[in-house]
């Protein structure tokens, strides 16, 4: 028995100790004395390598180099451990940007190895700055060559994201063979904004991502680095959001082709032409272009823009971008794989895609409405995104009446009158807000203010609202609701 004793006092007397020696360490910041003196033990036992990538090359001209592995380490998370770190504001408002102090320390993992870059800087006035790469000589041959290129890759995507991205639109007046209008572009859809199923959204996440890093696989090919997308389904259900959302993903450019205003088919492939690599090119609306019979520009005008200046021209790093809103009156040869590579459907809203809209337009993410909403979506009534979006918007403060009027939506739906009923809710909201009856902020409760937003976007020529469109945004979402995607 007292042995047992003895061994519990002996066992609590080492926890004890443990947690002791542990508060010790953790708290008094002894681990990382600890830590320095563990590696330099290690160190004790490995040959090192230094590279230096100096600033600038004997004739004082600029080293590319220097400026990649700086925006690299500037991104890595380790850069917050180092002793010194300089804080400066980013672009944007709310952005604060790391940067390594001089003659600072960083470590970076890669392949299993460890490296260090020092911030090498020979007097106070930082000239003749220099980063010195420290590593094992036994993981150089290695790591080096793929970690350098790594370097060169990832800061090329950073760059790419930090980079103004602008709008550039078609004008039909070529002053000085300018062909391009362009303005910064800064439309706020993300992929987290639109309401899609998840695992699509993420297949084509990572679709975009795989073909950004495909380049060697194109050339090897002997294709242009090209991929192309068609997005269909009827209006108001976010295809022209999702250019949006995707060109602000990539950090892309978008050329918006307006067709109407080219010439004729050498005026088209001259706006290829004149578009630059890592860029969205995109045309709106094809089916309804090519429905209307044009005279200018013809399908095999059409057909040659979608593949065959590109493969001539040897541009690269382009998606091309169509929306329509059916396929089914579109000539096969326009939907040829290797034309369009993914198809995309945009449906009606269901009630997954509604749930999204309730929690980025109103902040709900549950409400004891939600069954009845289901209810409705159940047997089949739909709605656009941009009509629930709208109703959603008009009674933002009160999610109660914005639930209740989708439903009203929902339930005329039946015989197509949604659209009438919205637009009447939309008025007997603004009538209300005029009689001082709802806490509801100016603007967007009045015509005035739903006609202003409507402006704002045609300005971005990403939303073309036409009246023709409106009875076809009240179709049913078409039997195979959960294949957004034929393509991927
Ligand atoms: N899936 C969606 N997710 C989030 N918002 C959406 C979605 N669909 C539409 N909206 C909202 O509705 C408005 C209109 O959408 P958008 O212009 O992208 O539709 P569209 O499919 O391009 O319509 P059209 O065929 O008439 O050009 C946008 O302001 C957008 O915010
Ligand atoms: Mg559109």
């Amino acid at each position: 028995m007292k042995i047992l004793y003895a061994t519990i006092l002996l066992f609590s007397v080492i926890l004890s100790l443990l947690f002791l020696l542990r508060v010790l360490l953790f708290k008094t910041g002894l681990i990382y004395i600890t830590k320095k003196g563990w590696r330099s033990i290690q160190d004790c036992f490995h040959v090192y390598q230094f590279f230096k990538v100096p600033e600038f090359d004997e004739s004082m001209q600029e080293n590319h180099l220097y400026r990649k592995v700086f925006i690299y380490l500037s991104s890595l998370a380790s850069i917050e451990d180092s002793d010194f770190t300089n804080l400066f504001t980013g672009k944007k408002t709310h952005d604060i940007v790391l940067h390594l102090d001089p003659n600072q320390v960083i470590d970076d993992y890669f392949l299993g190895a460890r490296v260090s870059w020092i911030n090498e800087v020979k007097n106070d006035t930082n000239c003749c700055r220099t980063f010195v790469l420290k590593i094992r000589r036994a993981d150089k041959r290695r790591i080096l060559r793929p970690y350098l290129q790594h370097i060169h890759i990832t800061s090329d995507e950073l760059e790419q994201k930090k980079k103004d991205v602008k709008l550039h639109i078609n004008i039909d007046t070529h002053e000085h063979n300018r062909l391009w209008r362009s303005v910064p572009f800064k439309h706020p859809s993300t992929f987290d904004t639109i309401a899609m199923e998840s695992d699509l959204k993420n297949k084509l996440r990572s679709d975009l991502e795989s073909f950004l890093k495909a380049e060697q696989y194109y050339h090897r090919l002997g294709r242009a680095w090209k991929r192309s997308y068609l997005l269909y389904g009827p209006s108001g259900t976010g295809k022209s959001s999702f250019v949006a959302a995707m060109a602000n993903f990539l950090g892309y450019d978008v050329y918006d082709i307006d067709l109407s205003r080219v010439l004729d088919d050498s005026d088209l492939k001259t706006l290829l032409l004149q578009t630059t690599s890592k860029s969205v090119v995109l045309i709106e609306d094809l089916d309804r272009f090519l429905m209307d019979k044009p005279t200018r520009v013809s399908l095999s005008g059409v057909l040659n823009f979608m593949d065959g200046v590109l493969n001539a021209c040897c541009a690269d790093e382009r998606i091309m971008v169509y929306t329509m809103n059916g396929k089914d009156h579109v000539d096969p040869a326009i939907l040829r794989p290797g034309r369009i590579d993914v198809h995309i459907h945009f449906p009606l809203c269901d009630f997954s895609s509604f749930k999204t809209l309730a929690n980025n337009y109103l902040g709900v993410k549950d409400h004891k409405l939600f069954p009845q909403v289901e209810e409705f979506f159940q047997t089949g009534a739909s709605l656009s995104p941009a009509e629930i979006g709208e109703l959603m918007i008009a009674n933002r403060n009160s999610p109660g009446r914005a639930l209740r009027s989708v439903i009203t939506a929902l339930q005329t739906d039946g015989d197509g009158r949604g659209s009438l009923n919205i637009r009447k809710q939309l008025d007997d909201s603004s009538s209300r807000k005029s009689t001082g009856d709802s806490g509801e902020h100016s603007g967007i409760f009045s015509r005035e203010g739903v006609n202003a937003m409507k402006d704002i976007r045609k300005l971005y020529g990403l939303l073309r609202l036409k009246s023709s469109k409106k009875s076809e945004s009240f179709d049913r979402t078409p039997d195979r609701k959960d294949g957004q995607s034929t393509g991927l």
